[in-house]
């Protein structure tokens, strides 16, 4: 079965309950990973964040994944997903450990080579579709996103503008799973959003 990947975004939310409460409702409907997704916020910040998200993730044995900040990751206990801008994976791993989970954002066959040997332990591929949550990143081909399917070991998810209408261009295509963001936090109802998603990925 493929891997339903949440990341969250807080930034349209004024009261931070509700932020919660919507993320809680996401782990209800039953995502396989999480990932905290915060660029406004200090380290501190995050790591009150993190940890209430991962006393509820516990709960339902979803790995909890920090963007960026691999000390925050460390203190937590938790994985980390780490882009270009980012320390490298090679060295997130001798701080993290061999067990941690380490995420890479891969754009090129080259960089997936290079991000494994590093020891990543999967690869977020894209923007496969335009998105409005990450207004600069770069557009990554379906001819790309194969590339780097066929040559990486590790899973391969899509990201990037994934929704409902998007999803059945994935039909057939070989990869592991997607990482959801706006479909997931900015629906009426997460948990059903989840649930729904969830369901329609079975026809890919
Ligand atoms: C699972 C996953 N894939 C890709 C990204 C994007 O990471 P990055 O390119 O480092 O950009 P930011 O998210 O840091 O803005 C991701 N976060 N998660
Ligand atoms: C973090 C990130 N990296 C590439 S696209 C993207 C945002 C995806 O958000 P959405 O699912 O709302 O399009
Ligand atoms: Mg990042």
């Amino acid at each position: 079965m493929k891997t339903l990947y949440y990341i969250t975004d807080s930034t349209k939310y004024d009261a931070e309950e509700d932020f919660f409460a919507d993320v809680f409702a996401a782990l209800r409907g039953g995502v396989d990973l999480i990932q905290l997704r915060e660029k406004e916020l200090s380290d501190e910040e995050v790591y009150a964040r993190a940890l209430r998200i991962k006393k509820e993730a516990d709960k339902y044995d979803t790995p909890l994944i920090i963007d960026d900040r691999v000390d925050v990751a460390k203190k937590l206990g938790v994985g980390v997903h780490l882009g270009d801008d980012d320390m490298t994976v090679k060295e997130a791993r001798a701080i993290l450990g061999e067990n941690a989970l380490i995420g890479a954002s891969v754009k090129t066959v080259e960089r997936a080579k290079e991000a494994e040997a590093e020891g990543a332990s999967y690869f977020g591929t894209g923007a496969l579709f335009p998105t409005q949550t990450k207004v600069i990143t770069r557009h990554t081909s379906m001819d790309t996103f194969r590339a780097i399917k066929k040559c990486a070991k590790v899973p391969v998810y899509a990201i990037g503008g994934i929704n409902e209408k998007t999803l059945p261009e994935l039909k057939g295509e070989d990869f592991d799973g997607i990482c959801v963001v706006s479909a997931i936090q900015y629906a009426v109802d997460p948990e059903a959003a989840v649930k729904s998603l969830r369901a329609r990925m079975k026809d890919l």
